[in-house]
């Protein structure tokens, strides 16, 4: 443990050179560190609903609804971290980051907010704790690292839960998805068929199915994307990544 302050301390150190070097000036960091306090107290909250939610009513029907302003409102939020990529203020691939984030807030609004009938499903009780416990963790971590106080376990759990929480995570969401699809083709909801009067043609249900295919290619290159990160931050390995 006393090795890994000493580590910690040269981190840091190394750390505010690189940022200088970067440029990263007082005013960037103390809007990071806002932006992380404020999404680690969100997903906080949201823990807190999930659990007094459950306690006081025994069953996850009706969850999503006592948690979906909260959630929908900090989701969204993330949106930020892709412009915070796009202007160089951290040092991630706004190409991540993007299918990251705008997946989760296809989760969100177009599927889980969108049709109610799937809201109670037990997938979405799966990806929500996934993500909270995920954000809580992920968000405290760069909290910490910022203010150059970071305790060894954060780092470790923020560079090691994912390989479980990464996989059921994304189980919960194909899951959620998957029992959407009937209640799409029944509704033709976000669909448009011919004839009309832009001459164009959208179905729904094709498309979630195209998402969900999407996640074969996508996935493997997020989760080893983050396992090279595992290497880099807790073994200190250099890697040298291709340009995203
Ligand atoms: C329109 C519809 C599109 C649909 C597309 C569908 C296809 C989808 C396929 C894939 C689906 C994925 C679904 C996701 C499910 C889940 O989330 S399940 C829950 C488990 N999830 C996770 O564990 C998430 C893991 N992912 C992430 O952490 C991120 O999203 C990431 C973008 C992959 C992280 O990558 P990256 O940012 O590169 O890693 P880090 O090591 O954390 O950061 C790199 C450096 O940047 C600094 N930094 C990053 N963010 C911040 C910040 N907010 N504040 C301050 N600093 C930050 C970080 O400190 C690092 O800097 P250095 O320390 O200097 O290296």
């Amino acid at each position: 443990m006393a090795s890994s302050e000493e580590d910690g301390g040269a981190a840091s150190e190394e750390k505010e050179n690189n940022n200088k070097k970067r440029g990263k000036g007082t005013v960037a960091t103390a809007w990071l560190a806002f932006y992380n306090i404020a999404m680690t107290a969100g997903w906080l909250v949201l823990a807190m609903a999930m659990m007094r939610f459950y306690m006081q009513k025994g069953t996850h029907k009706g969850l999503y609804r006592s948690i979906a302003r909260t959630l929908k409102f900090f989701q969204t939020f993330a949106l930020i971290e892709v412009g915070h990529c796009a202007i160089g203020l951290i040092r991630t691939s706004v190409i991540v980051t993007g299918v990251q984030v705008s997946s989760r807030i296809f989760m969100v609004w177009f599927v889980t907010n969108s049709i109610r009938q799937i809201q109670n499903e037990e997938s979405v009780v799966l990806f929500l704790v996934v993500w909270t416990l995920t954000e809580i963790t992920r968000y405290s971590y760069y909290t910490f690292n910022l203010l150059h106080h970071l305790p060894y376990f954060i780092k470790w759990a923020r560079y090691t839960l994912f390989i479980i929480l990464y996989p059921l995570g994304v189980a919960g969401e194909l899951l959620t998805i998957y029992s959407a699809l009937p209640f799409v083709r029944r509704s033709g909801m976000y669909s448009m068929r011919l004839p009309n009067k832009y001459n164009v043609s959208f179905d729904y249900y094709y498309c979630l199915v195209v998402i969900m295919l999407s996640y074969i290619p996508l996935f493997p290159q997020l989760f080893f994307h983050m396992l090279r990160q595992r290497r880099r931050v807790l073994h200190g390995e250099v890697i040298v990544e291709k340009d995203d």
